[in-house]
């Protein structure tokens, strides 16, 4: 049976007013991200991959076209709703990892969660388990800055799906790890979707990494193409 429809755009558009003139950078998007699958999105420098993270994230307001999360239509809700379903149903990975330098790595995990409303023994309970999960159980304590780059990152990715949202948006997560740090902690997120069902959308220029992920689109003439 095919898997469930996590992530559809339809004939998005999006544009830049610069000066005079209007950069027109998403030009009509049709694209679909199923549950359990991880899709790369390799394109040059400036091509609008993180225009199309945002918009697809629900942080920005496309032009036109329509943005459906889990089936829901998400145009014209307001505000109040689109930030609960972005909470809820979407989980965001940047290069650096954004983590709040003054809690643990624990700490920075259950946070969304605690917003969410689970309890304090709850939320910690399941940090734990995804720290265990990314193979960093025992730096759970740690803050931030007394944790490796390739450590932070895991803990920034168990932090986005702690909420276990449908989607997660990934923009370069391992832009700034060297090779060999950036091939395990692709590694933990790859295990992570294959057994939560996820569905993953990677931005990355690192070829290797998307060779390995299940199918690998460009932004081309302002379209998401196949590669
Ligand atoms: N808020 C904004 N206002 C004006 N122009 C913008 C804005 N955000 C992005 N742009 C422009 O839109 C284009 C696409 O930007 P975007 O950040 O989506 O590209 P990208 O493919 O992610 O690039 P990179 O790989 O360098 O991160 C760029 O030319 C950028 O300058």
């Amino acid at each position: 049976m095919a898997s469930r429809i996590a992530l559809q755009l339809s004939g998005v558009e999006r544009s830049y007013g610069q000066g005079e003139t209007t950069l027109q950078i998403l030009k009509g998007v049709d694209f679909t991200l199923r549950s359990g699958e991880i899709v790369a999105l390799v394109a040059p420098s400036g091509t609008g991959k993180s225009t199309l993270l945002h918009v697809a994230g629900l942080l920005e307001h496309p032009d036109a076209g329509e943005i459906r999360i889990a089936g829901e239509p998400c145009n014209g809700l307001s505000d109040e709703r689109r930030t609960a379903i972005r909470r809820a149903e979407i989980g965001f990975v940047y290069q650096f990892h954004h983590l709040l330098p003054e809690f643990s790595a624990i700490e920075n995990i259950m946070m969304p969660q605690l917003i969410s409303g689970l309890s304090k023994a709850e939320a910690r309970e399941r940090s734990k388990a995804l720290l265990d999960y990314m193979r960093i159980g025992h730096r759970a304590e740690h803050r931030p800055a007394e944790l490796s780059g390739g450590e932070q990152q895991r803990v920034a990715i168990a932090r986005a799906v702690a909420n276990a949202p449908m989607v997660l948006l990934a923009d370069e997560p391992t832009g700034n790890l060297d090779p060999e740090t950036a091939h395990y902690v692709f590694e933990a997120l790859e295990a992570l979707v294959r057994q939560s069902g996820l569905a993953a959308l990677i931005a990355t220029h690192n070829m290797e990494l998307a060779g390995r992920m299940d199918r690998r689109v460009t932004i081309s003439g302002g379209k998401v193409v196949d590669l």
